[in-house]
């Protein structure tokens, strides 16, 4: 029986996560789960899966909560929960499916507790990347992909030398506004930057879709989790995610990942690894599909993409001040208060205003995060 703990459980990937769970009582049980403010979830949640260790975002909440659950639950709130569920439990394996960089303190306290990690939460390793997967190597944790195209290189490159990788390409489906010209973004609404072609998701990342950051940070995610050069990182349009990513070595032969679009497939590998077990997901039929269509990058129409190059290949603290000022433009666009194409403008603007740190420690990270996210919001 394998034991997991997840953070962000109320959420889509922390649901798909249970999801999985669900489908393999046998196999895996429920050590913790953290979420924010989603409590009548987190009731339900606890009823089903019986996690000992429960975190809420405010003590106002765990309160709420405890009145909703049996008494044997452990509950907890705040920043000091998130650890408690990260490392104090006796899972084998945490899912890190917070979203933005406040997932970072977790993710290094469940690391320094020995736990697997099933990361989705990107920004992590964008904002820290080089603690991280220092930490991880120190305490001989795997870092095992969840997110779909980390996934798919991941297990392209099962038993193959890093040595013989020429390049990677990172598929990008070109998210709600593919087929609109720049003029055409000048006034698109919330609602359709959150319909999403492809993928059921979170609002922030629906939006990182739409504007490209996604694949920016996955970009960067890419060069930490594999070892990889930014110059071995390519992003190519595919517009129906069917392939989910791929590796050419350099005899420029290529190996590449496929399947329908089902998050539950690379959650469940993360969690199974190196085991394959039957899924809840659909099979792909290639010949239901037909065809599938590419387009080359363009990075005048996805500038986002194009700063995350540059930041990734700044390093030091930039991509941390990528990844902040993106977060607080994005939470700022859903809140109506910038257009759609200022996320760019407000990330430009930001960078722009950091001086770099070569190797920030964690908490020159935290300190530079907090400036960002200030910088950011007054822009
Ligand atoms: N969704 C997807 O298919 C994919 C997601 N990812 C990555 O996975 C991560 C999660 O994404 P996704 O699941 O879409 O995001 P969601 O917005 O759906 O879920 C976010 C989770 O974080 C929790 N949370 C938010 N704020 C707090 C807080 N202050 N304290 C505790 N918990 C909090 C939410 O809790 P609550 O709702 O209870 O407030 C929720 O459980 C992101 O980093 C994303 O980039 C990567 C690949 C695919
Ligand atoms: C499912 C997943 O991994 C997302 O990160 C997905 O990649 C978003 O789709 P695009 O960024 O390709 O639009
Ligand atoms: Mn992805």
């Amino acid at each position: 029986m394998k034991k997991i703990s997840i953070l962000g459980s109320t959420g889509s990937i922390g649901t798909q996560t249970l999801d999985v769970v669900s489908h393999h009582p046998d196999l895996f049980s429920v050590e913790g789960i953290a979420g924010g403010y989603n409590i009548s979830l987190l009731a339900e949640q606890i009823r089903r899966f019986h996690p000992k260790k429960v975190s809420v975002a405010t003590k106002a909440l765990a309160d709420q909560l405890a009145a909703q659950v049996p008494s044997g639950v452990q509950l907890f709130y705040g920043p000091e929960g998130l650890l408690e569920v990260a490392a104090g439990t006796e899972a084998d394996i945490v899912v890190t499916a917070l979203v933005g960089s406040q997932g970072l303190q977790s993710t290094l306290a469940a690391i320094e507790a020995g736990k697997q990690i099933g990361l989705a939460n990107k920004e992590t390793l964008v904002s820290a990347g080089h603690l991280v997967t220092k930490h991880a190597a120190k305490c001989g944790v795997k870092l095992l992909p969840i997110d779909s195209e980390h996934s798919a290189i991941f297990q392209c490159l099962n038993g193959e030398s890093l040595d013989d990788i020429h390049k990677i390409t990172l598929t990008a489906s070109g998210g709600s506004f593919r087929d609109r010209t720049r003029e055409e973004l000048k006034d698109v609404t919330v609602a359709e930057a959150l319909k999403h072609p492809n993928w059921s998701m979170g609002a922030k990342i629906t939006i990182d879709s739409a504007t490209m950051a996604n694949k920016g940070l996955e970009v960067i995610e890419a060069h930490w989790l594999f070892g990889l050069s930014y110059d071995q990182i390519e992003v190519l349009i595919h517009p129906e995610s069917i392939i989910h990513s791929f590796v050419e070595f350099k005899d420029y032969s290529i190996i590449a990942q496929l399947g329908l679009p089902d998050m539950r497939v690379p959650i469940q590998y993360a969690l199974t690894y190196p085991q394959r077990l039957p899924t809840p997901s659909a099979r792909l039929r290639l010949s239901e599909i037909g065809r599938l269509n590419f387009r080359e990058m363009d990075y005048d129409r996805f500038p986002c993409l194009r700063m995350a190059f540059e930041s990734g290949r700044a390093g030091g603290s930039t991509p941390s001040v990528f990844n902040a000022a993106n977060e607080v433009a994005v939470e700022r666009f859903l809140q109506g208060k910038i257009k759609f194409l200022q996320i760019e403008d407000v990330i430009a603007e930001t960078l722009d205003k950091h001086e770099k740190v070569d190797s920030p420690e964690l908490e020159q990270i935290i300190e530079i995060d907090r400036w960002a996210r200030h910088t950011a919001a007054i822009i």
